[in-house]
């Protein structure tokens, strides 16, 4: 799938955010491997804390789907900013859990601004599940 229509796809799931705080609404869409899309939005909440991010949204979604963890294709995450928007600390460590670090990472605005990264790139130095093993030797 093209960068551009995964785009179209993350700006069709943020019609669904849930932002009566920020007002913020962002949209992300994940690709499997069988080049089925996982929506995502962001949802909030009145003590802040609980809201998660459109990104992470789409993951989870896509795990408890029955998709194994690493075998995304990419993800496409949009908002209403000047440029490209960046996705949180948070979100970035989940994309190192959950995909590949060579992973596709679609990065888009409404203005039609894109920027095309991956995970590695986004979390560099990132703690992973291979430090974990480390620990145990
Ligand atoms: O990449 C991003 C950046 C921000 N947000 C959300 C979190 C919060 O609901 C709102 C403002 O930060 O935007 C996302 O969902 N994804
Ligand atoms: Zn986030």
């Amino acid at each position: 799938m093209k960068d551009e229509l995964l785009i179209q796809e993350a700006i069709k799931a943020s019609t669904n955010a849930y932002t009566p705080y920020s007002h913020f609404n962002v949209g992300a869409a994940l690709l499997d491997a069988d080049g089925h899309v996982h929506y995502g939005c962001n949802i909030e909440n009145a003590a802040y804390g609980p809201s998660n991010c459109a990104e992470r949204t789409a993951m989870f979604r896509a795990v408890a789907d029955g998709h194994k963890p690493g075998s995304f294709k990419a993800i496409a995450v949009i908002g209403a900013t000047d440029g490209p928007i960046s996705p949180c600390g948070v979100c970035r460590q989940v994309m190192v859990e959950l995909c590949a670090p060579d992973m596709k990472v679609i990065l888009g605005n409404l203005k039609g601004d894109i920027q095309v990264t991956t995970v590695a790139e986004l979390l560099p130095g990132a703690f992973g599940p291979a430090h974990l093993d480390e620990a145990k030797k």
